[in-house]
């Protein structure tokens, strides 16, 4: 059998799936929660309705990919390294080198670790993930799947900058946007559950998880999305500023006496977002069970934010045909996809409470007489990930 591994590694978790391909059957999957917390869980569900849990800190990502090696054998979900034959990492910035997935060799790796300031959170926790599977994994066909390929469609008019042109010809200064990998999952499932070509379609995805992007999709390409050059930039997220006027950073560093400038975007990366307005949690579970105005404010933040992106790219695609909510609270917080709906209420766009009303599982949302149809898709990046490894084995 061969097996295919697909290793997800985000800005605080690892989530891998473990795939019989090309049948694309789930042989395990699982998840290392709150990587570089206090308290961590490394989850596994495998074999027939198995499930296994750790609760202990993880340092960081090596700590958590190492557990998982072990866990694996350990536990028997396969006899050896061997029957591995294909792994597919997830890499969030491919810059304009990368526009497809493709096989990794010494070069490309050198490329994506290089590529580190156009994602700093997530770039070098890949990179860290691909080195320690080489190891174990020598044999291996190793592919990266990139957040960025996705948006590679984007037109220049959306994702070059207001500013000198030359800094976009001599640095590649430019939006490249994140969670591609989603975009494109949900967007093309969504196409067949509404039983159309997406290219007749103009989609909005809403990945909302602790990382949050939106995505206008228009004939089947990716036209606008909310990331910038890195995946700070945008709505407001569990502990990411989104979009800030540039001239508040260098005030508040002066504020702050803050010399280095990374110290302060580690402010915005790290300590802003829900975590920032609320001062108590950037998870959204936290936020939505308190009554502290601190915690509801950030909800209305967040749902603004939201609001205002989907408005921006209706008008941009001249309407929308469907809206997607997918990732950990698009999935599974009902409130805030109600909240984001009713805003365009006026527009014909009406979810049903009762449709909505669902956790985690593919589902059409919206009332009969809506204007668009609103859809709940859980996203699988893994899946899309195992499909190119598949397409680019020898
Ligand atoms: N039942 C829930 N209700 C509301 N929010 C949830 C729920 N479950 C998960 N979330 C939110 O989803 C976030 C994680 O989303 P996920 O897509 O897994 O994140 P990541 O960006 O790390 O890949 C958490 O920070 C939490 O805010
Ligand atoms: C790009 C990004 O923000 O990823 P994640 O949501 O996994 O942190
Ligand atoms: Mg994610």
């Amino acid at each position: 059998m061969a097996k295919t591994i697909a290793v997800n590694a985000g800005s605080s978790t690892l989530k891998f799936q473990l795939f019989d391909m090309p049948s694309e059957e789930v042989i395990a999957k699982g998840l290392v929660d709150r990587i570089g917390l206090a308290e961590g869980s490394f989850t596994i569900d495998y074999g027939d309705g198995q499930h296994f849990k750790i609760e202990q800190p993880f340092k960081d990502h090596k700590v958590a990919i190492n557990v998982l090696l072990k866990e694996l054998i350990d536990l028997k979900v396969i006899g050896s390294f061997d029957e591995i034959t294909g792994v597919g990492h997830r890499v969030v910035a491919g810059g304009e080198f990368f526009k497809d997935s493709v096989v990794i060799d010494d070069d490309v790796l050198a490329k994506i670790d290089e590529l580190a300031e156009y994602a700093p959170l997530h770039n070098p926790a890949n990179a860290t993930g691909i080195r320690a599977f080489r190891e174990v994994l020598p044999n291996a066909t190793a592919v990266a799947v990139f957040d960025t390929s996705f948006h590679s469609t984007m037109p220049e008019e959306n994702y070059l900058y207001s500013i000198p042109y030359e800094y976009y010809e001599k640095f590649g200064a430019r939006r490249y946007g994140a969670h591609g990998t989603s975009h494109r999952y949900v967007s093309a499932r969504a196409a067949e559950i509404l039983g159309k070509p997406l290219s007749d379609l103009k989609v909005i995805t809403l990945h909302l998880g602790a990382g949050a992007s939106i995505d206008a999709i228009k004939n089947g390409e990716s036209i606008d999305t909310s990331m910038g050059f890195t995946p700070l930039a945008g709505i407001t997220m569990a502990t990411r500023s989104g979009d800030v006027d540039p001239s508040l950073v260098t005030f508040l560093q002066q504020k702050l006496g803050i010399t280095n400038p990374e110290a302060m975007i580690d402010i915005l990366n790290k300590k802003s977002g829900l975590l920032g307005i609320s001062g108590t949690s950037g998870d959204m579970r936290d936020l939505q069970t308190s009554d502290d105005h601190r915690a509801q404010l950030a909800i209305k933040i967040f749902v603004n934010r939201i609001v205002k992106y989907v408005g921006s790219y209706i008008a941009e695609m001249g309407g929308v045909d469907a809206l997607v909510f997918t990732a950990g609270i698009g999935e599974n917080a009902k409130a805030i996809r109600a909240a984001v709906v009713n805003a365009f209420n006026y527009a014909g766009i009406k979810i049903d409470d009762d449709r909505n009303d669902v956790h985690g599982k593919e589902a059409i949302i919206s009332t009969d007489d809506s204007t668009a149809k609103v859809l709940l898709i859980p996203t699988d990046e893994e899946l899309m990930i195992a499909r190119d490894v598949e397409r680019l084995k020898k």
